[in-house]
């Protein structure tokens, strides 16, 4: 999992500063990124669209790790984002991000979303339902605006991935369904709406997939979805949209392909697919989360209490948990942890990293081949970066870890650490009222 730049004298270095360092630093547990890594990511999916000339945008799926800085950072790479919500958005709004690159998603977007998307410019909205369509209308009739749009479909793909973040089967809550001619009847809906400019077609298929057939098969359903929106309705979609999920490593279990192949093998259908249709080469848009924030993270904690239970288990408990990273106790998702000053240890035990949480089921990582650690030393969890932080929440009202993101060398806070006071500062006292 880790490169050889990355253990030096068998201390784990992020971005090139020990982690250790990092710990004393800023304090765990944290949340560390090294930006290189996010950078990379980024280019490597933009790589195969210059390569090839197609006209394309990479949008960042924010969901996935979403702050001031990691907007700046991809408007630094000339990358777009996908929002899902106010929250979301203001925090772009925050960071200057180019309003133009936005894409808005969501199953539920409230009026008043849909108006800050208005009166902010957003470049589009991601049409996903029937309601959607006539509470848009309303807000655009309101505003005296028009914005582009693009309706985002239902394609019947069931990838390879965990039940909950699977997205492109029949029976899903996101987007108008293809096999029930629903996608038709918005088409029509949207084209007798002069203030909606409709872009394209989207659809997106589930997360953390490792083969490229889910997005072959994808792909396919889109273009005859043009063919037949074409011959049929005399429309043909000027951008496509196939989504993000593209997997990442975790654990040395997992076999990842590179971001260049997944692109390779859309664009390949894709050319395929519309010049056996005589159909115009669209432009192609994805939207990769997790591959872009996750490999560049590392989850910082301290190990307090240990516990033994002979022929059972060991557990050794951090200072974090489900609170910071929910993803084992909700998916059941493994990492793989490593003790930050010991990196490649001679001896290694089997022990349970689990978090301080008032739950059985907050464990960080289960079997996890450690040396023998004690309270205060640095343990390390990799890969860490998407849908971590993201998901944070305050359980049993524990304040949520600082963000630092590493590069160059240096090191700098881009989310602080939550205080006991901001965790009390909503709060209204009964006698306040
Ligand atoms: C519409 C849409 N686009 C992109 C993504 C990002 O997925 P991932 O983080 O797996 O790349 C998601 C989440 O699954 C999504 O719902
Ligand atoms: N949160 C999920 C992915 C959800 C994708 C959102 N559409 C995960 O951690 O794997």
């Amino acid at each position: 999992m880790l490169s050889s730049d990355e253990v030096q004298d068998n201390q784990l270095l992020i971005g090139g500063i020990p982690a250790t360092k990092l710990a004393d630093e800023f304090g765990t547990p944290l949340q560390v990124y090294d930006v290189a890594k996010i950078r990379h990511q980024i280019r490597a999916f933009a790589r195969v669209f210059e390569e090839q000339h197609v006209d394309y945008a990479v949008s960042y799926a924010s969901k996935a790790f979403a702050c001031v800085a990691m907007y700046q950072v991809v408007n630094q790479e000339h990358a777009h984002i996908d929002v899902v919500s106010a929250g979301e958005l203001a925090t772009a709004i925050k960071a200057d991000f180019p309003m133009e690159k936005v894409s808005f998603h969501g199953n539920n977007k409230s009026y008043e979303e849909l108006q800050m998307a208005v009166r902010h410019h957003v470049g589009t909205i991601m049409l996903d339902n029937f309601y959607e369509i006539g509470l848009l209308a309303r807000v655009l009739e309101e505003e005296d605006a028009e914005i582009n749009v693009m309706l985002r479909v239902s394609p019947a793909v069931s990838a390879h991935t965990h039940e909950f973040i699977q997205t492109g089967q029949q029976d899903s809550k996101f987007g108008f369904d293809l096999l029930t001619g629903q996608a038709d009847q918005a088409l029509q809906l949207v084209l007798d709406q002069p203030r909606m400019h409709l872009q394209g077609v989207h659809s997106h298929i589930g997360s953390q997939i490792f083969a490229t057939d889910g997005f072959k098969i994808e792909t396919q359903k889109l273009v005859k979805l043009m063919k037949q929106w074409r011959d049929e309705f005399n429309y043909t979609p000027q951008v496509v949209n196939v989504g993000g999920g593209f997997g990442i490593q975790y654990t040395d279990d997992d076999h990842p392909i590179r971001p260049e192949e997944f692109v390779e093998q859309i664009l390949t259908t894709l050319k395929e697919e519309t010049e056996a249709n005589d159909l115009p080469l669209p432009a192609v848009w994805i939207e990769p989360g997790r591959s872009i924030a996750g490999p560049a993270g590392v989850s910082l904690y301290r190990v307090g209490s240990q516990k033994t239970i002979p022929e059972i288990r060991k557990y050794v408990a951090v200072d974090g948990g489900m609170g910071d990273n929910i993803r084992p106790a909700l998916y059941g998702a493994a990492y793989e942890a490593v003790a930050a000053d010991n990196v490649h240890p001679e001896k290694t035990e089997t022990v349970t990293v689990a978090g301080k949480y008032c739950e059985s089921g907050d464990i960080l990582v289960k079997d996890a081949h450690l040396p023998e650690v004690k309270a205060g030393d640095v343990i390390a969890v990799l890969a860490t970066g998407a849908y971590g932080y993201s998901m944070a929440s305050n359980y049993n009202r524990n304040p949520r870890p600082a963000v630092v993101f590493v590069e160059n060398g240096k090191a700098r806070v881009v989310v602080k650490r939550e205080t006991l006071a901001d965790l009390t500062h909503l709060d209204v006292a009964l006698d306040e009222n």
